[in-house]
């Protein structure tokens, strides 16, 4: 009782806050530390009620403008991310927005039927979100702490937009101060694990904008591009960049290198690469593109060197440009633009549970059905934070050595997740070798190794038909995730529309639509294919089309061609019943069957043996 009274009194605000907690029925709620220091704020450096926050005020178009003009260069790179972060959540009813460090939505992304529910609660472009004004929300707070946030429901103080979520990270630019804010808002419930999904999502927008506008802004530079996720990762968002001078002093370095190296930026400048990393060969002797290894504090760094946009290479400087012979199972790791239904969203949780849980995923499913691109979603929701995660792909290894030195990466690293692609085709030398990684590992008692395996043919089958090792199918078999394939899809109209506008929209033809013929051939074709056929084919017909529809001349002609025999199939099978109807009510007569069904007796006979033969074939 004395305890309860004297903390309530050392911390009346505390109190204050539970009291509106309570008032919104979270009698218990407890809020995120950064969420209960902005309240704080709220309530005494300014002096907001949470009733009576007034409602956002509202930039008019051409102050939108004038602000966009200013920063022209650093929109034209925040653009298409914004539009890309759109185009990856476009099933989910979220809005994608971009806002200047003021709190500003200058960029604003949303369904045209989902806006007017936004606006209710005063979201809408040009609206300003800064904390001292609204209270704690996504944008404001980010901007506040410099850090990502995610602001749910109650958490917002203001009480009129309690039902909106919030995903924000802040876009660092020189020194780390904040060139904007990135933000996802959704009115919908949404769970603690799909917003930290979404959460990662974002904050990996705001890095690929920085890696993006700082590449711009030191263009004229050489650049070093690093990443410490070893082979394997190869996503811009990961990348760290030191801007370089003639003499390899740095001129200037990316928030993601800073964390990477974890120094400030500022500390950075005027060192020499030289003196920064340990480097098995001179700076001056480096490949322009070819992969390095940089030695910073004990960890070992993957990096590759690029030259200036507009500088030739002389042969006093750094050697000309070969083309880099590709690092180990380096892929491409770059997200891409998917389509997430409730399905694949349940299948996504699914997985995420069962990879944090410790236990090994196989994905499997059709040709092209997206099993790569579903197992690097689960991989970086799971490792993208905080770990490595480092690719194979089993159909271009060449050697046990190869698969020995991809995954010699991993043991720097305290987090790693295995991703193995095409496991079906590995052969039985590697299969061992994976087996002994995996079970060194497990008796060394490793930390945090998440493995992924990607197979067309289910895993039982492989150990089957003698095509894998018994021992690894058992070591491999913990969670299976089967993706269906594209024909079975419950929504296939509504994915094949969304695919549509992702391609149209990728091609720079926003006006480009598909006509009646075209999306009924799309929709009753079968995709054996699946998902990689369907974007490919939809992707020709954008291509293909002149004018402002897509007709069926700009579909591939194969799958045309099946309709259509399809078609005629149906057609001519309805035609023999009618036929048989009539000549049924007819009792046999050709003659009463022919007048019936207003042909000539020679037509109905013609059709008659077209038919029989047709049958006996
Ligand atoms: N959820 C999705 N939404 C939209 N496009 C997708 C989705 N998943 C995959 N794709 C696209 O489908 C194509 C095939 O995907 P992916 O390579 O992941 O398939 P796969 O099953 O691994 O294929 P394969 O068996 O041939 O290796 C890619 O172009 C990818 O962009």
């Amino acid at each position: 009782m004395w305890e309860t009274e004297l903390r309530g009194f050392a911390d009346p605000l505390s109190s204050e806050i539970s009291n509106i907690l309570r008032s919104r029925g979270e009698a218990d709620g407890r809020l995120p530390d950064v969420v209960e220091q902005s309240w704080k704020r709220c309530l005494t450096d300014y002096n907001l009620l949470p009733d009576a926050v007034p409602k956002a005020a509202v930039l008019s178009h051409s102050e939108i403008q004038m602000l966009m003009e200013q920063r022209e260069e650093f929109m034209r790179i925040a653009e298409p991310e914004v539009e890309r972060l759109f185009r990856r959540l476009v099933d989910s009813e979220y809005l994608v927005s971009l806002a200047s460090p003021q709190g500003a939505m200058v960029l604003f992304r949303c369904d045209y039927q989902y806006l007017s529910e936004l606006a209710e609660s005063g979201v809408i472009p040009g609206s300003i979100w800064a904390e001292d004004q609204q209270g704690t929300n996504g944008v404001g707070t980010c901007l506040r702490v410099g850090k990502p946030v995610t602001i749910a429901g109650t958490e917002h103080y203001g009480s009129a937009i309690q039902r909106l979520t919030c995903l924000t990270a802040p876009v660092l630019g020189r020194n780390g101060a904040i060139d904007s804010v990135i933000n996802v808002t959704t009115a919908r419930h949404a769970d603690a694990r799909m917003n930290r999904m979404v959460q990662n999502i974002v904050e990996r927008s705001a890095r690929r904008i920085e890696n993006g506008y700082f590449a711009r802004m030191n263009r004229r530079n050489l650049m070093l591009r690093i990443v410490d996720g070893g082979v394997g990762v190869a996503d811009i968002a990961e990348e760290g960049r030191l801007a370089l001078d003639e003499n390899g002093k740095v001129t200037s370095a990316s928030s993601v290198t800073s964390r990477i190296l974890g120094q400030d930026a500022g500390k950075l400048a005027g060192r020499s690469v030289e003196e920064l990393f340990e480097m098995d060969q001179s700076i001056f002797d480096v490949r322009p593109g070819a992969p390095i290894t940089l030695h910073y504090h004990g960890r070992s760094l993957q990096a590759a060197l690029c030259l200036p946009e507009s500088r030739q290479p002389t042969r006093n400087s750094l050697v000309p440009a070969r083309p880099a012979t590709p690092a180990l199972g380096m892929v491409d790791l770059a997200e891409e633009a998917l389509r997430i239904n409730p399905i694949l969203s349940q299948s996504l949780d699914r997985a995420q549970r069962l990879l944090s849980a410790g236990l090994p995923l196989a994905i499997t499913g059709e040709p092209g059905s997206g099993k790569t691109a579903f197992a690097k979603a689960v991989a970086r929701c799971c490792f993208g934070e905080d770990g490595q995660i480092v690719f194979i792909d089993c159909a271009s290894l060449q050697s046990r050595d190869d698969l020995a030195a991809l995954l010699q990466h991993r043991i720097s690293a305290q987090r790693t997740c295995l991703l193995v692609d095409r496991i079906d085709e590995m052969d039985g030398e590697h299969q061992t070798a994976l087996l002994a990684v995996l079970e060194n590992d497990r008796q060394a008692g490793a930390n945090g190794i998440g493995v992924i395996v990607i197979s067309a043919q289910d895993l039982e089958h492989l150990a089957r038909e003698n095509l894998m090792r018994v021992d690894l199918v058992h070591r491999l078999k913990g969670g299976q995730i089967g993706l269906p394939p594209l024909r079975s899809a419950p929504d296939l109209e509504d994915t094949i529309l969304d695919l549509f506008r992702i391609e149209r929209d990728a091609l720079g033809r926003p006006e480009v639509e598909l006509d009646e013929d075209s999306r009924l051939v799309l929709l009753h074709y079968h995709w054996p294919g699946n998902l990689r056929e369907l974007r490919n084919t939809l992707r020709h017909a954008v291509a293909l089309a002149d004018g402002k529809q897509i007709g069926l001349e700009h579909l591939p002609d194969n799958i045309v061609e099946e309709i259509a025999r399809k078609d005629l199939t149906a057609r001519s099978q309805s035609e023999a019943s009618k036929i048989e109807a009539a000549l049924r009510y007819n009792g046999g007569n050709v003659s009463l069957t022919a007048r019936y069904l207003g042909v000539s007796r020679a037509t109905l006979y013609r059709k008659i043996q077209i038919q029989k033969a047709r049958g006996e074939a």
